[in-house]
């Protein structure tokens, strides 16, 4: 089931809250919303549903406009973020539920709700806490049954309003994995609202990325992270250094070092250069491709990179961080200084990016 979103305007009193929204979403993905607090996805989640109205726009699901539908006839599932489980029901009944308060003619047979059900719970692997109450499971296997729940009456479509926001790190990261293996099993179409950038990205075929209100970008998550379309969405996604200088043409002074712009420019003004940690290169001499100068303050060797934390030494600037190869630097100490430069990153003048590509700085 497709959806398309066209100028959708929501306001609670004189807080705007979502302001003229136009989204495609194709039949069969799963949509991640993601954006910071209070910038308007559940709103949006909810208007999706039926369960808030806008005060001007449409919805149309596979081209037949609900916008005037009531929430129960739009054939939507949802899963919210706090389970909202029968709690004196067993694991079975409460899965079986939405299909028991069916009207008579569209009602499956008792048998037949056996057989879905069953499949249901082989499927979210939770056959054996069938007779269970909701007080017997663990957060992460609840929130698999209200999973269940939802697809039980086949919605057309499944929203998920922070489904895992309650669950710890590494629950929230199998289910979300596992949400990805059903999606790709049963071809529904999900919309999920989450602040996690990392969960949206890794679970997501298209992130819609929204700010006040607006939609700030949409693409794949590749698309996004390779080419962020403002630097809300860049910083928004993920950690980054901002190095703060003074453009003048291709001039880039940090502090009383001058750095140049590998491509021409005739712009003036306050600029910023955005460094991913991975994008940090660093040497123990400077030379023209590492001329800022950093002191280690910290030095974090597990997984499979290094984490150093670095302090800007004779410029001004914010605490950095840089993520190496291990083989990379060896024996980097604490106290040490070493040179900055970069295997790429982004300049920014204003809310202007002054190159649509990676650039490095040299002095
Ligand atoms: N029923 C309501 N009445 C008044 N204001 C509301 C209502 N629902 C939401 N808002 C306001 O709308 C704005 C957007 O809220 P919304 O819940 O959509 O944001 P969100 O991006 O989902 O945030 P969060 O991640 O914190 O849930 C907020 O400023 C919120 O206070």
């Amino acid at each position: 089931m497709s959806i398309h979103i066209e100028g959708i305007h929501k306001s609670f009193g004189k807080n705007q809250v979502l302001n003229n929204i136009n989204l495609d979403l194709p039949s069969g993905q799963l949509v991640g919303l993601l954006g910071p607090s209070g910038s308007g996805k559940t709103t949006l989640l909810r208007i999706i549903a039926g369960l808030e109205h806008a005060n001007q726009g449409r919805i149309h699901f596979n081209g037949n406009d609900v916008t005037q539908l009531h929430a129960r006839d739009r054939k939507v599932g949802f899963v919210f973020q706090n389970y909202a489980l029968f709690r004196h029901m067993t694991v079975f009944d409460n899965i079986a539920f939405g299909l028991t308060i069916m009207p008579k003619g569209q009602r499956p047979s008792a048998a037949d709700i056996k057989r879905r059900v069953t499949a249901l719970l082989e499927m979210i692997q939770l056959s054996h806490v069938a007779e269970r109450f909701p007080a017997q499971l663990s957060g992460g296997q609840r929130q698999r049954v209200a999973l269940a729940r939802s697809l039980a009456v086949e919605p057309s479509v499944l929203l998920l309003d922070e489904p895992f926001g309650a669950l710890d790190a590494q629950v929230r990261k199998e289910l979300r994995r596992w949400l990805r293996r059903l999606h790709d099993e049963l071809h529904f179409t999900s919309v999920f609202v989450t602040h996690d950038q990392e969960e949206a990205m890794d679970v997501s075929d298209q992130v819609v990325v929204m700010s006040q209100g607006q939609v700030e970008q949409i693409g794949s998550p590749d698309a996004i992270w390779q080419a962020p379309a403002s630097r809300f969405v860049l910083e928004f996604l993920g950690e980054v250094n901002k190095i703060e200088g003074e453009l003048n043409g291709s001039r880039f002074k940090v502090g009383h070092y001058p750095l140049q712009l590998p491509v021409a420019s005739h712009k003036q003004g306050a600029a910023c250069w955005y460094l991913r940690p991975h994008e940090v290169s660093l040497t123990t001499d400077a030379d023209a491709q590492h001329p800022l100068p950093v002191l280690v303050t910290d030095v974090n060797g597990r997984g499979s990179a290094v984490q150093l934390e670095l302090e800007p030494k004779d410029w001004p600037g914010q605490l950095l961080t840089a993520q190496l190869p291990h083989q990379h630097l060896s024996n980097v100490q604490r106290g040490q200084t070493l040179y900055l430069g970069s295997q790429g990153g982004r300049v920014y003048l204003g809310e202007q990016q002054l190159t649509d590509s990676h650039i490095a700085l040299t002095a």
